[in-house]
């Protein structure tokens, strides 16, 4: 990546970081119910197995509410920061233990033997900061869901890899990286974006 595409992305990162903690909370409380709504309703909505949510933060589109409605066949997992800059993924139910990772956010406190690997997942839902009609991320940036899923490049799914996201994160075309991995779909307060057909 040359060094100004990296530039335009820091920048793009920071005003749509702004835009999605500026939303005011009736609108983020009215958009987690239609968004759980939308990730029940996917084509490819399991009905069993691990499903990967994240722990909201930094205005991020939050997920209670599709945890709480996820079929009973269906295992909830946060995802747990690896020593080697990967994600593991961990079950997690209300009342579960929970630590404080490296960037504060909390994830299950569990034995690293006890964790799943990204491959053992039926699904994976993301938290983005932007994201275009063929599912191109723009992420934290620390590459943490691309390494994680590289695996993806070669494989198809499962898992899916699904962004969660409000509509004002949505820009018009993120240039791609070679590391750059797209997601299968992308849910929305009020839409489903299919990306499984794009060039
Ligand atoms: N809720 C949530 N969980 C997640 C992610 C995420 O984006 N959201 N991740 C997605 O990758 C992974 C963690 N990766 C992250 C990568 C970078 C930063 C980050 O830059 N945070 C700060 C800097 C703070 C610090 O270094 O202590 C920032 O807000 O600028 C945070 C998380 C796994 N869990
Ligand atoms: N498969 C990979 N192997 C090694 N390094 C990688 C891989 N994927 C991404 N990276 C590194 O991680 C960083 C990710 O930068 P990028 O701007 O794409 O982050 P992002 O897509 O916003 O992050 P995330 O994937 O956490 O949402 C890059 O600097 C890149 O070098």
């Amino acid at each position: 990546m040359t060094d100004d595409l990296a530039a335009e992305r820091r920048q793009l990162r920071t005003v749509l970081r702004d835009r999605r903690r500026a939303l005011p909370p009736a609108i983020r409380i009215a958009a987690a119910e239609q968004l759980a709504a939308r990730l029940l309703m996917l084509p490819f909505a399991p009905v069993q197995g691990y499903v990967a949510g994240y722990w909201a933060m930094d205005g991020e589109i939050a997920l209670h509410a599709w945890q709480l409605k996820l079929p009973p066949g269906c295992v909830y997992c946060l995802p747990v920061l690896g020593d080697d800059e990967c994600l593991r993924f961990a079950p997690w139910r209300p009342g579960d233990p929970l630590v404080s990772n490296r960037f504060g956010i909390p994830e299950p406190d569990l034995a690293p033997a006890s964790l799943l690997e990204a491959s053992q997942l039926a699904m994976a839902v993301m938290p983005l900061v932007g994201f275009d009609r063929c599912g191109q991320r723009l992420g934290m940036g620390g590459g943490w869901y691309d390494r994680t899923f590289a695996f993806r490049h070669r494989a198809p799914a499962p898992p899916f890899l699904v962004g969660a996201a409000f509509d004002v994160q949505h820009v018009e075309a993120l240039d791609q990286a070679a590391w750059d991995v797209a997601v299968d779909a992308v849910c929305t307060e009020s839409s489903f974006i299919d990306c499984r057909n794009c060039p």
